[in-house]
């Protein structure tokens, strides 16, 4: 610094102030001053700080370059179509979210064939291990009713019932115990760090798609380093990783499809009034085509995977138009909707999911009829003042399951009573549901908007296919118009 003062005054010249102004064009660039040789530089520290200088120019060109790249990430997103899927747990979200992908980005789609290979094998270990369960209250029950005796239904500790299972059963029940260590070993690795396993009883992973890397790390066969000169023997568990459950699956089939198909174990299953077709994730029908060694999933079983979300996941679809679109996909269960909040900002269309399930309760909270809790969130979307510019499109889901439910008898006024003596069946019960959704809207938006909504099975991918095709289009109008292309 003393150096500089002293260069930079000429004796007998102006004013200092003038003089000074006149230095500051140089010395104030910060550059000059690093960028001049020490007095007596060597050629070798001369060498070094050239090259340390490029080093230090080539590190900011990237950091211009990244920001350049954020910037323009960010006006993208910005421009984007942005989606938000909310509802309850169970509700469909993720599933309709599989049909966007399968529908416009195809290859996205089946580009995550394989992870979704091992969910579905853990799907239907789920089931096999939900049936196991109740197989195994069943033998205790019945164990501890005098020999011979009848049994007793778990409800009704009055009615008696005859014994079904036999020893035949218990064997069975022990060769497939195999499955359970399996599916513990790989949901362990799945789950995210701060769930409580015991809490959340169903497969949920880490959000984003971090987990279908840590899938195909999991089952994927050793590397060549682990199995160096060794050939795997086919049939065998060899040159598999022992978390892969296809093996022991496919070595389990002919029980798990004897066990499902047995005629008393269905009347178990009936009299302990365990709807297990009813539960996410059931493939026990097909057990017999998925528990092979070549299982090779096909489009519906992909869709039809349960896989419960944990937190909110962001998915960005580029749609074979080239846009990008951008989904959020929220956990629907009680405990994770505060965490929706941060999303509702500047999103062109919510998607909700509203199943007509108005005979099912919460599974967070069985006090709560899964379908008034329906109705309690879509009027609080409503009155969201942050979603106010948002389209807003229902869905009324799992028609097929509405429809079995009537067809089977179950009477909607026993739930809903104020639903009085109208005819118990789809049309009449769905008109009544969507008319209360839409005056609920009407009434507690914060500014008119139009009301859309279709009747929808999700799990059809076809029908499913047609209902988003014509979703797609209305948003990218409203969203073109309100940016100003059309
Ligand atoms: N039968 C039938 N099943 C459906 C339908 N829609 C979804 N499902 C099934 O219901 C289960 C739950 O669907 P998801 O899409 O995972 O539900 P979600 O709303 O994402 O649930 P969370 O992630 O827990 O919030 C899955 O097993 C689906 O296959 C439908 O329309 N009909
Ligand atoms: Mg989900």
């Amino acid at each position: 610094m003393t150096t500089r003062t002293s260069r930079s005054r000429r004796p007998g010249t102006g004013s200092d102030s003038l003089e000074f102004r006149g230095r500051q064009s140089f010395d104030s660039d910060p550059f000059s001053h690093i960028l001049r040789p020490p007095p007596g530089e060597t050629e070798e520290e001369r060498a070094r700080r050239i090259h340390s200088l490029q080093e230090a120019q080539r590190i900011s060109r990237e950091i211009d370059q990244s920001i350049l790249e954020s910037k323009k990430l960010y006006d993208q997103r910005k421009k984007a179509v942005k989606i938000l899927l909310l509802g309850q747990s169970e509700s469909g979200k993720s599933t309709t979210l599989k049909n966007f992908k399968l529908a416009f980005a195809p290859a996205q789609f089946r580009s995550e064939r394989a992870a979704w290979r091992t969910i579905i094998q853990l799907n239907v270990i789920g089931s096999v291990k939900r049936l196991l369960d109740v197989l195994s209250d069943e033998f205790e029950y019945s164990s501890s009713s005098p020999p011979g005796s009848l049994g007793r239904t778990a409800s009704s500790q009055s009615v008696p019932r005859p014994k079904v299972l036999t020893d035949e059963h218990r064997r069975i029940r022990m060769r497939l115990s195999p499955l359970l260590s399996v599916e513990t070993s790989l949901s362990r690795k799945l789950f995210p760090d701060n769930v409580d396993r015991e809490r959340v009883p169903e497969l949920c992973v880490r959000a984003g798609g971090g987990w279908k890397t840590i899938v195909e790390r999991a089952t994927s066969p050793p590397g060549p380093s682990v199995k160096k000169g060794r050939s795997h023997r086919p049939g065998t568990s060899e040159g598999k990783n022992t978390d892969d459950p296809t093996n022991i699956l496919a070595a389990c089939r002919d029980d798990i499809v004897s066990l499902w198909e047995d005629p008393a174990v269905q009347a178990v299953l009936s009299m302990r009034n365990v709807r297990l077709d009813q539960a996410p994730g059931f493939f026990l029908n097909d057990a017999g085509r998925i528990a092979v060694e070549d299982y090779d999933p096909t489009d519906s079983d992909i869709v039809r995977a349960r896989l419960r979300t944990y937190g909110v996941e962001e998915h960005h679809l580029i749609m074979e138009a080239g846009q990008t679109w951008y989904f959020y996909d929220v956990g629907g269960s009680r405990s994770m909707r505060p965490h929706w909040v941060p999303y509702f900002d500047d999103v062109q269309a919510i998607i909700f999911l509203a199943p007509l399930a108005f005979n099912q309760v919460l599974e967070e909270d069985p006090q709560v009829n899964r379908l008034q809790d329906s109705i309690h969130l879509w009027q609080e979307v409503c009155a969201n003042p942050l979603l106010s510019q948002s389209n807003l499109i229902l869905f009324l889901n799992k028609m097929d399951i509405l429809a079995a439910n009537l067809n089977a008898g179950i009477l909607v006024r026993k739930y809903v009573p104020s639903y009085g003596d109208a005819p118990n069946d789809v049309p009449h019960v769905t008109k009544y549901f969507k008319d209360k959704f839409h005056a609920y809207q009407k009434r507690l938006s914060p500014k008119p908007r139009p009301f859309f909504c279709h009747e929808t099975s999700v799990v059809d991918t076809n029908a499913t296919r047609a209902i988003l095709v014509g979703v797609q289009e209305g948003i990218l109008r409203s969203h073109l118009a309100k940016i100003n292309v059309i």
